[in-house]
């Protein structure tokens, strides 16, 4: 008998498998909402051309190939840190922040759940916001990390159940881990308002909580990277020593490059050091180092001035065309005739909106639209541009009146 003959057959991942059927639509008006990358207004994936001038920078150095350290490439790990952070965070003058590169965010939340599955002392439970990212659950699970969750989305509003994440949040038990999106909740598409952070930042102390940021869209959000980062910034103004994970998947748009950080900030820069120890004992068994080229890329914008301020243009500008998008939308909407209330659109934020459609309307709009979008009525916002906006409009009105 064969070796793996006992090897079921795994479902298909809910996402990719929109593009597989998008794929097969020989519909000319049919639309793909399903993946979670950028496009620009003309439908096409969009190379930042900061990355075009830091690939042409890097060329021209005639670099070697020789293995980064198991922590990654310095001037990255820093760039990245300060990015986060803001360059005067005193965690960062005081030592007591370490960075380590990844194999982007996916990869940086799975050594922070394998260094939480090691080291953590306290309970093995992560709580996640109901919803939350689908990979969010099978990273921290293979990690042997336990998954609960504490209420977020409110689908009587399609915005945020303050009232139910408070409650929860005050029930969970003393150290465990709460993972909280810094912003552009993937997939509602809402974040907490500041003032709600700032209680729930209270709350989290009070409950003696690890918290754990996911940070995919820093700048790709708002358009802007300090606004984006603001949640992670005071919650260590209040003193949590916060785990973060970054991406910069989609706000440098360096998807398949899979570039991103791991931090750890610790109460001193001693126990710093030893906590980098770990992580690099962790990791070297894992994949040893990670690889150079998008580190390379993402360093020589950070650190480059001109370049700098270019991708802070660029990423403003992919922020505000997705921003657009939403008020586009929502006009067509009313310009249909939709009497329903669609301000949601608007005021969720980043690549995802939670449209609030049913499953069954969702079918209808793929059957008869070829609008393709996940079963929970998330649309990537990407996926629409001045040129298929009104379409949209006319199929989503015509499943909703
Ligand atoms: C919240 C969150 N964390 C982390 C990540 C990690 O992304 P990466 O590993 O590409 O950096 C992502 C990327 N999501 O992918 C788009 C989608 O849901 O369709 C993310 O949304």
């Amino acid at each position: 008998s064969s070796w793996w003959g006992g090897v079921q057959m795994g479902p298909p991942d809910p996402i990719l498998g929109v593009s597989e059927a998008f794929k097969k639509d020989s519909n000319p008006k049919k639309m793909n909402l399903g993946v979670g990358a950028y496009r620009d207004d003309q439908g096409k994936p969009f190379v930042l051309s900061c990355v075009r001038k830091a690939e042409a920078i890097i060329a021209s150095k005639q670099l070697d190939k020789e293995y980064l350290g198991i922590t990654g490439l310095g001037e990255f790990t820093k760039s990245c840190a300060q990015l986060a952070f803001g360059a005067d965070n005193e965690v960062l003058k005081s030592g007591r922040n370490i960075t380590v590169q990844t194999i982007s965010g996916t990869g940086s939340l799975r050594i922070g759940a394998n260094f939480l599955a090691r080291f953590h002392g306290g309970p093995r439970d992560v709580y996640l916001p109901k919803p939350s990212w689908g990979n969010h659950t099978p990273i921290f699970r293979d990690a042997g990390m336990q998954l609960k969750a504490y209420r977020y989305y409110d689908a009587s509003t399609c915005g945020f159940d303050f009232k139910g994440a408070l409650e929860d949040i005050s029930k969970i038990p003393e150290q465990s881990v709460i993972l909280l999106h810094a912003c552009a909740h993937n997939p509602t598409g809402v974040d907490p308002k500041p003032e709600q952070w700032k209680e729930i930042s209270d709350l989290v102390k009070k409950r003696n909580l690890l918290p754990f940021f996911d940070m995919a869209y820093q700048g790709f959000a708002s358009g802007d990277i300090n606004r984006d980062a603001w949640a992670v910034r005071y919650f260590i103004e209040q003193g949590h020593n916060v785990l973060l994970s970054q991406s910069f998947a989609k706000n440098m748009g360096l998807y398949g490059e899979r570039v991103g950080g791991f931090s750890v900030v610790c109460s001193d820069a001693e126990e710093a050091k030893r906590v980098e120890s770990q992580i690099k004992i962790l990791i070297r068994p894992i994949y040893s180092n990670p690889p150079m080229n998008g580190a390379r890329i993402a360093s020589t914008i950070l650190n480059t001035p001109d370049l700098y301020s270019l991708w802070l243009e660029e990423v403003h500008g992919m922020a505000n065309r997705i921003i657009k998008m939403r008020e586009q939308l929502v006009a067509g909407l009313k310009k249909e005739g939709s009497s329903n209330n669609w301000q949601h659109v608007i005021d969720q934020i980043g690549m995802f909106c939670f449209t609030g459609l049913k499953p069954e309307q969702v079918e209808r709009l793929t059957k008869e639209f070829s609008v393709y979008m996940t079963k929970d009525g998330r649309i990537s916002m990407a996926g629409i541009s001045s040129g298929n906006v009104g379409y949209l409009a006319q199929a989503i009105h015509a499943v909703t009146k």
